[in-house]
């Protein structure tokens, strides 16, 4: 079980908001935690070059970098990317494409386990989406409460594009967001929204220039709640998630990816696609 290194010293973010405050750090090599200890909230940062896919190592530390901002009682938290033009690549293929069985139903498993607790997490969460967030990354994104945005950049869930299907928590966590009409189209066309777009149809709340700025507007976001009873707020947001919540049987859902995933026509458009992102 992995644990976090937690330390106490300055942020070296020079020029944001968090670098005025001393901070709590949890890190790891792939996720990097450091909670402003003026504000108490928990940034959360993915580190995994080039893209931020979604392996396994990847997942089991967001598992536990969520766990520990549970623990601490932060006051939120903020979901970001160390990278500049990518937020999270969604899921990597390479846990999918020609896989080994044990790992793929462990990739999957802590996939299921990192939603539950954050889509479920009762502290406020916003993601700031400092670059694409293509399928997977879409999801961690359309988990947190608030979301802002840099300019051009792209989002969505495009999982049919790869012959694939999302999951149906997948769509629910997007219809949480967004009407049922809506979201079927998105699906059923794999479709990827410009930030420009994707703000006029509610998937994102606000359009910001720069990092900082995404961080400083998911702070205030957080900040909003800080008068309101934290038990309340906390029982209310998991009462509104619940039906989503309950509704994954995660069983039948590892079940049916593992048989997705090994079926020959899956496993030939994986390869396809790989292929044709290492051409580019
Ligand atoms: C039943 C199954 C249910 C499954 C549910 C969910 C599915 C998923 O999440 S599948 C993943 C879907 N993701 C995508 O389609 C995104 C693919 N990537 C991109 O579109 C671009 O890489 C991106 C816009 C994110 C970034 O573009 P660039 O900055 O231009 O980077 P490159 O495209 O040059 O990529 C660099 C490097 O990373 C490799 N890469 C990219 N994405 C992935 C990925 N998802 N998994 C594994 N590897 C990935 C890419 O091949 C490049 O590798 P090298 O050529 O070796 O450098």
């Amino acid at each position: 079980m992995f644990l976090p290194r937690i330390v106490k010293r300055m942020s070296p973010l020079l020029g944001s908001r968090m670098s005025l405050n001393a901070c709590r750090f949890a890190s790891t090599d792939l996720v990097r935690t450091e909670v402003d200890d003026k504000t108490g909230i928990a940034v959360v940062t993915m580190n995994r070059k080039p893209v931020n896919s979604l392996n396994l190592e990847l997942l089991r530390e967001l598992s536990s970098a969520l766990d520990a901002v549970e623990k601490n009682k932060s006051r939120g938290m903020i979901l970001a990317s160390s990278l500049d033009t990518v937020f999270s690549a969604g899921l990597d293929i390479t846990e999918m494409y020609k896989p080994d069985q044990a790992r793929l139903k462990d990739f999957w498993t802590t996939l299921q386990e990192v939603w539950l607790k954050l889509f479920g997490s009762g502290f406020p969460t916003a993601a700031a989406i400092n670059g694409h967030a293509p399928a997977g990354g879409c999801l961690l994104a359309m988990s947190c409460e608030y979301r802002v945005m840099r300019p051009n950049l792209t989002i969505g869930l495009n999982e049919t594009q790869l012959g694939i299907v999302a999951p149906s928590w997948f769509m629910s966590t997007m219809e949480n967001i967004l009407p049922r009409r809506e979201v079927e189209l998105a699906l059923t066309l794999g479709k990827m929204f410009s930030t420009e777009k994707a703000h006029e149809i509610g998937l994102v709340d606000e359009i910001v220039d720069t990092k900082e700025e995404a961080l400083a507007k998911c702070t205030e976001f957080i900040q909003l709640f800080a008068r309101v009873p934290r038990e309340a707020r906390a029982l209310t947001k998991q009462s509104f998630r619940r039906e989503a919540l309950q509704k994954l049987d995660r069983d039948q859902d590892l079940q049916m990816f593992i048989y997705l995933v090994n079926q020959p026509q899956v496993q030939k458009g994986l390869g396809l696609y790989f292929e044709s992102l290492k051409k580019k």
